[in-house]
């Protein structure tokens, strides 16, 4: 982990679905800050009494971003806030709250490249995007979870309304989930003792790294989320990262408490036809999470990205050589039955 320059300031994002409680994990945040001098960024996605101004500073400390997401089109105005901001105060920490569909991935990467690297381009009128690299870096992307209504979420069919990118909702939780350094799993009040169980469990699996926290009402020691130093831009939630820890992290199945996993791998490739048909019933329902990559033949790497009921399959790049092409997916969920899921995707193999 390279260490920070000393006069940068350290920027703590929190994401996290619609009304996981990052407002309220913040504002409990903001009352332990003592003399310290911190401003926040607010994403707010669709917020109304907003004029053509897309920031807004709502009081001393606070600037608003609004009618976009500082994932995608706000990220030029994100920088910009925060330009701003060093330019006029002497800060010892920002704090960003994103909205609920924002995913941490591309606002992590916008502290982490330089302008011409991100390919943003200003807008019409608007200053050159300012380089803020040196003078402010992450020191932890924070998950917020409403451990009651994730796995429902997950388990939906349909993606998110509105969202133009049409994701469903599972992939944008384990996109959040997945990219987090800290996860807090909030309203511990409303949840079931075995949702958050299976919760660390999925998180085990598949972000090990990260801290996991539990909570109601955000109600945390500041010191357990600021200065932590934790983010870790290499550690991010590419596919490789992902099966590495997940080598790494495996343990038979009779020694997991609640979720377990399992390793596919062909080297044959699918045929197309054949692995549409197999999928047609879907996967069987105890597996709650999978990912890879998969080999159609066609000299193209497609990544299979699934959680709970929805299942993408997404051209990513060309292999090195067709001698390269593979099949590799992990499969996660309760009492997997490993000959069983062998046998769904032998039989959609090319004869
Ligand atoms: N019972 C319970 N309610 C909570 C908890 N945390 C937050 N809430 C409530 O849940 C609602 C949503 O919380 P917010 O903090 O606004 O959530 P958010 O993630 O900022 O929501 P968006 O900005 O809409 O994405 C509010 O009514 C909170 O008071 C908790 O731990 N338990």
């Amino acid at each position: 982990m390279s260490t920070p320059d000393s006069r940068s300031v350290p920027i703590t994002v929190l994401c996290g679905f619609l009304g996981a409680g990052k407002t309220t994990l913040l504002n409990h945040l903001l009352t332990q800050t003592g003399g310290q001098r911190v401003a926040v960024i607010v994403n707010e996605f669709g917020a109304v009494n907003i004029d053509a101004s897309l920031v807004v500073k709502t009081d001393e400390q606070t600037i608003e971003l609004s009618n976009g997401c500082i994932c995608c089109t706000l990220r030029g105005d994100l920088l910009h806030a925060v330009d701003d901001l060093l330019s006029t105060r002497d800060l010892d920490a920002i704090l960003i709250e994103s909205t609920g569909i924002g995913e941490p991935l591309p606002i992590a990467q916008s502290f982490c490249l330089t302008p011409e690297e991100l390919e943003i381009e200003p807008e019409d009128g608007q200053a050159p995007i300012p380089n803020l690299l040196g003078r402010v870096h992450v020191d932890a992307m924070i998950t917020v979870v409403d451990s009651a209504q994730f796995f429902p979420l997950w388990n939906r069919q349909d993606t998110i309304p509105g969202d133009d990118f049409e994701r469903g909702f599972g992939e944008l939780l384990a996109e959040q989930l997945e990219f987090a350094d800290i996860v807090v799993l909030n309203k511990l009040d409303l949840a079931e003792p075995d949702d958050v169980r299976q919760l660390r469990d999925l998180i085990r699996i598949t972000n090990p790294r990260a801290r996991v926290l539990e909570s109601t009402r955000g109600v945390l020691p500041a010191e357990a989320l600021l200065n932590t130093g934790l983010f870790d831009f290499d550690h991010s939630s590419q596919l490789d990262a992902w099966m590495a820890e997940l080598d790494k992290e495996h343990t038979p199945e009779s020694e997991t408490y609640g979720l377990g996993t399992h390793i596919f791998r062909a080297q044959t490739p699918f045929d197309p036809d054949r692995l549409n048909e197999a999928l047609t019933l879907g996967l069987p329902r105890n597996v709650i999470r999978s990912k890879g990559w998969v080999n159609l033949g066609n000299g193209v790497a497609t990544l299979w990205n699934h959680t709970g009921r929805q299942l993408a399959l997404e051209t990513a790049g060309e292999w090195l050589s067709p001698d390269e092409a593979f099949s590799e997916l992990v499969f996660i969920g309760h009492d997997l039955d490993p000959d069983a899921l062998d046998q769904l995707l032998n039989r959609a193999l090319r004869a």
